[in-house]
């Protein structure tokens, strides 16, 4: 298994490309089941995550194919059938995203149930429900979404709980559905406006993405399109609060600083200097104090969930006391108990943890839970004196194209290594 050995204490300084969005990506590839010319998907990132979802539709024979410049190329041409097994789903609860565009398409699909994950129980019940009132029909056994339908047909549909998959799931169910279907306390993230906007180019007739309430008139037929991939918001900020933990300066570059308004916002109140430019945004930190930061993760446009655990880390070396509080996820906080390895001090009641900041950490073995989770273990062992030893960093890959050789360029002291 990999680790990251981290030799903390050094400044950052400098900029650093950013990937296109996981988040963005992971829908967009699950949209080219729904074109029936060939597609070609840019400025992928290369994750795993990624290549999970790619063999689940390679699994059902679409021709895919990768290049070396950050590109998909798609054929649904050579479909052969429709089912996204377990071994695959279980990596990666994301693969319920073929659900939607299979069975508006294709009139079948059988998806692995996918089940829990490190950060909570993250049922899929709303998805389903959605797919029912367009007419699928659901049954759910021996592990498996079963969903047939002969043509979807367009239904008004209230989300009981903002979600983001659940909402791309039954975006992309109906715009090949018959009629009008309205998605009402629709998520408002920018990767389904990222969607959305690829969807429209294949032909869909989509409107209201962004806002809480998005209206879809079924067409009977989409066409592929080349599309480029959203920057990667989470990434960005990880690279940003690298620089805040870390008394430096970073730039990120390839950058979307319009979907960050409220982790910027964050920045600032916690004392760093923000620039941004059209596709760029710096944080400097230089000859500033860090201060604790109160922190409360919604839907989108506010906190986002995935920047939690890199704040909290930036709390722990802080001025102050800053209060973080969880509502998207009930088991967030699994990174608590490993930055207090690293000497952090954090209380932890329920979903609100309250981090008191410290003069310095001290590098320690740490293990790596779920993705943003290994993020914020990296970021507090790039403050930390001495050696941190980052472990399970098979979740940092999921959703970080080479942090090592990004974080190395821009000084830091990291290397990954076997064993
Ligand atoms: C691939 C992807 O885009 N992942 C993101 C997506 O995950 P994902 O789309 O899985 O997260 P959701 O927005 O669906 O989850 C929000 C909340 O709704 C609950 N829920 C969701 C669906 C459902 O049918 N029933 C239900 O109860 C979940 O358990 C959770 O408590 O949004 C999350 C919230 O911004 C992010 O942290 C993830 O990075
Ligand atoms: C929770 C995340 O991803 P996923 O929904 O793919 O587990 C994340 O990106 O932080």
């Amino acid at each position: 298994m990999q680790k990251l050995i981290i030799e903390g204490g050094v400044t950052l300084d400098g900029d650093v490309d950013i990937s296109g969005a996981k988040n963005a990506v992971l829908p967009l590839l699950a949209a080219t089941l729904l074109a029936e010319t060939p597609m070609t998907i840019r400025n992928v990132p290369r994750l795993k995550d990624v290549s999970t979802l790619a063999a689940v539709i390679e699994g059902m024979g679409v021709t895919v194919e990768t290049d070396e410049h950050h590109n998909i190329h798609t054929n649904t041409a050579t479909i052969q059938h429709f089912v996204a097994p377990y071994d695959l789903v279980r990596t990666m609860r994301a693969s319920i995203l073929v659900l939607g565009p299979m069975v508006a398409r294709y009139g079948e699909a059988e998806v692995s149930l996918p089940g829990g994950c490190a950060i909570g129980s993250r049922p899929v019940n709303i998805h389903l429900t959605g797919l029912e009132a367009m007419g699928a029909r659901i049954v759910v056994e021996e592990g498996y979404i079963r969903a047939t339908a002969k043509r979807l047909k367009g239904a008004k549909i209230v989300m009981d709980i903002v979600t983001v998959t659940g909402t791309e799931n039954l975006l992309m169910a109906a715009v090949l559905a018959e009629g009008t279907t309205v998605l009402e306390n629709a998520a408002r993230e920018p990767e389904v406006v990222d969607l959305a906007n690829c969807l429209i180019a294949m032909g869909a007739k989509i409107k209201g993405a962004g806002t809480d309430k998005i209206t879809v008139e079924g067409v009977t037929s989409l066409q592929g399109v080349d599309y480029s991939v959203l920057p990667d918001r989470i990434e960005t900020g990880t690279f940003l609060a690298a620089a805040a933990i870390t008394g430096g300066r970073v730039r990120t570059l390839k950058a979307a600083p319009d979907t960050l308004d409220a982790v910027l916002h964050k920045f600032t109140e916690a004392g760093a200097l923000v620039t941004t430019g059209a596709d760029w945004i710096e944080v400097d930190m230089r000859d500033r104090t860090l201060k604790a930061v109160d922190i409360r993760t919604d839907p989108y446009p506010a906190f986002p969930t995935d920047m939690q655990a890199q704040f909290m880390a930036m709390n722990a070396v802080s001025r102050g006391i800053g209060v973080i509080v969880e509502t998207i996820f009930e088991n967030r906080m699994m990174h608590v108990a490993e930055l207090m390895r690293l000497g952090a001090n954090i209380r932890l009641e329920g979903n609100t943890a309250i981090v008191a900041g410290m003069p310095y950490l001290k590098g320690a073995p740490v293990m790596a839970t779920d993705l943003r989770a290994s993020a914020s273990l990296v970021l507090a062992g790039l403050a930390a004196q001495g050696k941190t030893t980052v472990d399970r960093i098979y979740h940092t890959d999921r959703g970080y194209e080479r942090i090592e050789e990004k974080l190395s360029r821009l000084g830091a002291r990291i290397q990954r290594v076997n064993g």
